[in-house]
């Protein structure tokens, strides 16, 4: 059988970047997209807004859902301070190792744990397994209609304090209504859209950071 779009993604990376240049893994996933295949990374433009709330944020303990093949896992680890750490979920075994490779690739293994499994799993279990005591930045880009439950299992397992800062992504294209809902409409989020659009076209998408009152 063929390859997958991920593994073909892989492959460019491979190709096209330097090894240890997380800047050029970048570069060669989003030419890739643009000009050969499509895949739903976050992408160069919103990825300008991922960067720059991340570099404000400054994390020390960073968490994605949904890791795909790693594209903004490797947008946000280029960007952490050292000793500061990411740890990603991925619950599909094939694009949880496509992503390891990307992440190796761009030489930010140490910075990054990925961890396979659902997030409504995996969340549960962040304090006792990694000893994690809060998330400063959550970026949520896995199931739309899974950004409302996990947010939630967030604040019961009080993975969350007073200034975490949640990045939503797709919040128009495809769309998570009932997310935006919840985090307009609750007293414990102080939330703002950045308009921008959909990776790799002009359809209009755009990101909800919501920063948590506590
Ligand atoms: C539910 N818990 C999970 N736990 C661990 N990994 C998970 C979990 N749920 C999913 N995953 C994992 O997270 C990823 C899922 C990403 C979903 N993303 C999108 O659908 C998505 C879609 C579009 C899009 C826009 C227009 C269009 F015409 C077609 C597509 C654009 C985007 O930027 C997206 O992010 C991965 F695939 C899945 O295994
Ligand atoms: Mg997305």
């Amino acid at each position: 059988t063929g390859s997958s779009r991920p593994q073909r993604m892989l492959k460019a990376v491979q190709k096209n970047a330097t090894k240890g240049d997380p800047q050029s893994v970048i570069s060669a996933i989003d030419h890739y997209c643009r000009h050969k295949e499509w895949a739903m990374n976050v992408g160069d433009d919103k990825g300008l807004i991922l960067d720059s709330v991340l570099t404000e944020v400054n994390p020390s303990t960073a968490l994605e859902l949904g890791t795909y093949c790693g594209y903004s896992t490797v947008r946000i680890a280029r960007l952490l301070s050292p000793g500061s750490k990411l740890f990603t979920v991925e619950f599909n075994p094939a694009f949880a190792e496509v992503a390891r490779q990307i992440i190796a690739y761009a030489g930010l293994q140490d910075k990054v744990t990925l961890v396979e499994g659902s997030s409504g799993d995996l969340i549960p279990k962040m304090k006792e397994q990694f000893g994690i005591k809060y998330f400063d930045f959550v970026f949520l880009d896995h199931w739309k209609d899974r950004y409302v439950p996990d947010t939630k299992l967030l604040e019961d397992c009080g993975l969350l304090k007073k200034g975490s800062v949640l990045l939503a992504d797709n919040v128009i294209c495809p769309g998570a209504p009932e997310y935006l809902k919840y985090v307009r409409n609750s007293p414990r989020y102080e939330s703002r859209y950045y308009k921008s659009n959909l990776e790799y076209t002009k359809v209009e998408d755009g990101l909800e950071k919501s920063v948590f009152l506590g």
